[in-house]
């Protein structure tokens, strides 16, 4: 994957200016910068959630963004909110995304099976993490798009996400993680967003979000 010269403007401000980033199977690349560099800004750009005002994203050599439906299927995305339904229970909820694919990796990779029957909305913090993680890994995409993974996790958590990023890379997967903290990735690359000399108020621009005009 390649993204070339991705500028976004969020409001007046221009948020990325020219960014560019490629990424091969089993590579890793981890985006860090100060609150408001934009880091959560590129990963919706790359999970083709927003769209750039300049810039173009290349899949083995073809424009991503041509056919959304079809990029969709290659990304798994976690955000800060973690996509999960509180009124359903865990298995509801991963079923969702498994596509047929069996549960139970998932849930022993991050220790949830205890969890499987009660409703999400009973959650804390970070067993909801771990769900979102665990719904990440059933989505079978290549290319994994995660906004500060780690955050909630206690620190065996984060140990047991560290096994699964490093077994989705040896089977050739692609990872994007922001984070502000360190994470259990080993030969990672980093691209460092510089941010603002001097943080602006931001301007609403709601209206605009998600638009592909
Ligand atoms: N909905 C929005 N409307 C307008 N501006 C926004 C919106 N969301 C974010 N911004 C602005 O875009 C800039 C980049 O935000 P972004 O969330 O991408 O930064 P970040 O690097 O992920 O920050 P953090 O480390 O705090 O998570 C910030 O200046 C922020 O104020």
């Amino acid at each position: 994957m390649l993204a070339q010269d991705i500028s976004v403007f969020r409001g007046e401000r221009l948020v990325l200016d020219t960014v560019g980033l490629s990424l091969s199977s089993g590579e890793a690349l981890l985006l860090t910068g100060p609150n408001g560099a934009g880091k959560s800004t590129l990963l919706r750009v790359l999970a083709g959630l927003r769209k750039p005002d300049a810039g173009q994203l290349l899949w083995d050599g073809e424009n991503a963004f041509a056919d959304r439906t079809n990029h969709a299927h290659r990304i798994a995305y976690l955000g800060h909110q973690d996509a999960l339904k509180p009124g359903l229970t865990l298995i509801e909820n991963l079923t969702i995304f498994s596509h047929g694919a069996p549960l139970d990796e998932a849930l022993d990779a991050f220790e949830l099976r205890h969890l499987a029957d009660a409703p999400v909305r009973l959650f804390s913090a970070g067993q909801k993490r771990r769900a979102a993680l665990a719904r990440i890994m059933l989505a079978q995409a290549p290319l994994w798009l995660l906004d500060e993974p780690s955050l909630g996790l206690d620190v065996h958590s984060v140990e047991r996400l560290g096994d699964v990023l490093r077994r989705h890379r040896e089977d050739g997967g692609m990872i994007i993680a922001t984070t502000h903290v360190p994470l259990p990735l080993d030969n990672v690359r980093h691209l460092a967003l510089p941010g603002a000399p001097v943080e602006e108020e931001p301007v609403d621009e709601w209206a605009d979000e998600g638009a592909w005009a």
